[in-house]
């Protein structure tokens, strides 16, 4: 697979502050690709610096082999969608979806096509003649992605697209993003802070902390190999077993003492569903920790608050250093 974007050695500070720390980071032709971090690690800084709304200090970027650094946004061939997506409101669905094709002067029978089409790809057929004000958060956005795609961009941006949604039609959404994604291939890249999102949508994601990429990887790789205790920390829960991290599902709990088990008594046993989250106080005055078993496993331990289990891992990830 060849790469679509590069960027080499790209910095960017304000003042003292690093929001970018000497960024290496390519994105394959046709990937969906996810940047994911907390608050402040930089995400949006890189994404903008890919569409040419913000220029990192130092640095490289391509895209499609062309050197695109000092290149203007309106000549990067890029869609965007932010998550407060600034449509224009006078104008009805099709006008502005067809807005990036009317500029570039395409014809009027092509605009038309390319505009219904489009709004059957997202959804939105039938709505043409309604109002941005007329559409629900979801139906706003996905009228940004045809927008963002009605001029056949190389690259599509998204920063956090359904940040602003709630969570059912966030999740609908992002159900609905893979599969466009699996129909029109374009490369995407999607900045969330959401690790469920990044896991559930993208084929790859790279995982930002303090303006540097910690790891890239496909979700599998990141969540079964983190290549440190910040990535496994961030990329789902995790329960502390002698100062090792372990994913609370790769925790087993017995009626009876094994060789590697160690007694805990039972705090909680909460009911989430197919899962039981059971919260441990080890005996041996080591920091709480919870246990996720299936509900089978529940009805066969049969557990009750103030009880003895024994607790041990059925698997430690190998991260090179634990968190302290
Ligand atoms: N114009 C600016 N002036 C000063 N600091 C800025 C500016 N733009 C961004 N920053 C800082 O750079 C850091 C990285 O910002 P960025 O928006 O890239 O983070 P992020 O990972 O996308 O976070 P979020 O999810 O909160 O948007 C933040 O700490 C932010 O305060």
């Amino acid at each position: 697979m060849t790469d679509m974007i590069t960027i080499s050695g790209a910095s960017k500070h304000y003042g003292d502050f690093k929001a970018l720390d000497d960024v290496d980071f390519t994105v394959p032709s046709g990937s969906l690709t996810a940047l994911l971090g907390p608050s402040g690690s930089g995400k949006s800084t890189l994404l903008r610096s890919i569409a040419g709304l913000d220029h990192p200090d130092t640095g490289e970027i391509t895209i499609a082999g062309v050197d695109v650094t000092g290149v203007p946004p309106q000549q990067r061939d890029i869609g965007f969608v932010f998550q407060h997506y600034a449509a224009f409101k006078h104008m009805s669905v099709r006008e502005n979806v067809a807005f990036g094709l009317k500029i570039r002067k395409r014809p009027k029978k092509e605009i038309k096509a390319k505009v219904d089409e489009l709004l059957e790809v997202v959804g939105l057929a039938g709505f043409q003649g309604r109002y941005p004000a007329q559409l629900s958060g979801g139906q706003r956005q996905r009228m940004a992605l045809a927008r963002a795609l009605a001029v056949d961009p190389q690259v599509l941006l998204l920063d956090e697209p359904f940040g602003a949604l709630d969570a059912k039609v966030r999740e609908d959404l992002r159900s609905w993003l893979r599969r466009l994604h699996e129909n029109v291939h374009v490369t995407t890249v999607l900045v969330t802070h959401d690790q469920e999102e990044a896991l559930d949508v993208a084929d790859r994601i790279a995982v930002m902390n303090k303006g540097r990429i910690e790891q890239v990887g496909s979700p599998d790789d990141l969540y079964d190999r983190p290549a440190n205790a910040f990535v496994m920390s961030f990329l789902g829960p995790v329960a502390k077993l002698n100062g090792q991290l372990v994913r609370p599902h790769d925790l087993r709990l017995d009626r009876q003492q094994l060789p590697a088990s160690f007694a805990a008594t039972v705090e909680r046993v909460a009911h989430l569903g197919f899962e039981v989250r059971v919260e441990l106080r080890p005996k041996s005055g080591a920091e709480g920790l919870s246990a996720q078993i299936t509900r089978g496993d529940a009805k066969v331990l049969d557990l009750h608050e103030g009880e003895t289990v024994y607790v041990r891992a059925t698997r430690t990830p190998e991260i090179p250093a634990p968190v302290g």
